[in-house]
């Protein structure tokens, strides 16, 4: 399938945390397309972010996509947790459990979306035996585990070949980014082939009277 227009999804690692509701509902009235939750068990990446009670209580700030990246292992046993808490799309990485089309399968029947997430020095080759079973695929354009690194440049090429195999299947499986995405990076990952754009520090920054121009400038 083609590349859909550029839907943003701010990530909320950036937003003050303990004003989480408001964030949201404010990134939700600026224009965002989706919320991107980043969930962080401490082992798998090094930080420790946001339980399914969490995700639960912030649904009814927002009706928009839940986008949950889960940076977690083993990521099965909580798989239904986030499910049943409001997320829309569940994202896990192929390192995070043993077998990834179990996963997939797994999210699926849950009636969610399933994304799968490339880091860095992770191969295309991990992604390209499941392609045709997955709703979203994402890039890591930063190691994960925290907000504020700097793009990573050579994942371009991947999002590039990302968006030939996925146009080659002719699949609406949308192709997302996340990691260092500001108004000049995310030009190039559009340009590139993506089609979601994931931003913390790019959205979040300057506070809510800039929410709106922000999310603006990384659409444009
Ligand atoms: O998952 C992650 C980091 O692990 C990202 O979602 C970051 O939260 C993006 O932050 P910026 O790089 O846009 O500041």
């Amino acid at each position: 399938m083609a590349q859909q227009p550029v839907r943003i999804a701010p990530s909320i690692l950036s937003a003050d945390f303990a004003a989480l509701g408001q964030e949201i509902a404010a990134v939700t009235a600026a224009g965002a397309d989706w919320i991107h939750v980043d969930v962080m068990d401490g082992h798998f990446v090094p930080n420790l972010t946001i339980g399914p009670m969490v995700v639960k209580a912030l649904r009814k700030h927002s009706a928009l996509p839940f986008d949950v990246h889960l940076m977690i292992t083993p990521v099965d046993p909580l798989v239904p947790a986030y499910a049943e808490a409001g997320a829309d799309v569940i994202s896990f990485h192929p390192e995070a459990g043993p077998h990834v089309h179990r996963t997939i399968q797994l999210i699926k029947g849950l009636g969610k979306k399933a994304g799968l997430v490339l880091n860095p020095a992770t191969p295309l080759a991990a992604v390209e035996p499941v392609l045709g079973d997955l709703d979203l695929v994402l890039v890591m354009s930063v190691n994960p585990g925290f907000g504020g690194q700097a793009f990573i440049d050579s994942q371009l090429a991947k999002i590039a070949a990302l968006r030939k195999a996925i146009d080659a299947l002719g699949k609406p499986i949308a192709l997302e980014v996340d990691g260092g995405v500001n108004a000049e990076t995310a030009k190039r990952c559009i340009v590139a082939g993506a089609d979601v754009l994931v931003a913390g520090t790019a959205v979040f920054g300057g506070g809510p009277a800039r929410y709106a121009d922000n999310i603006k400038a990384l659409r444009s």
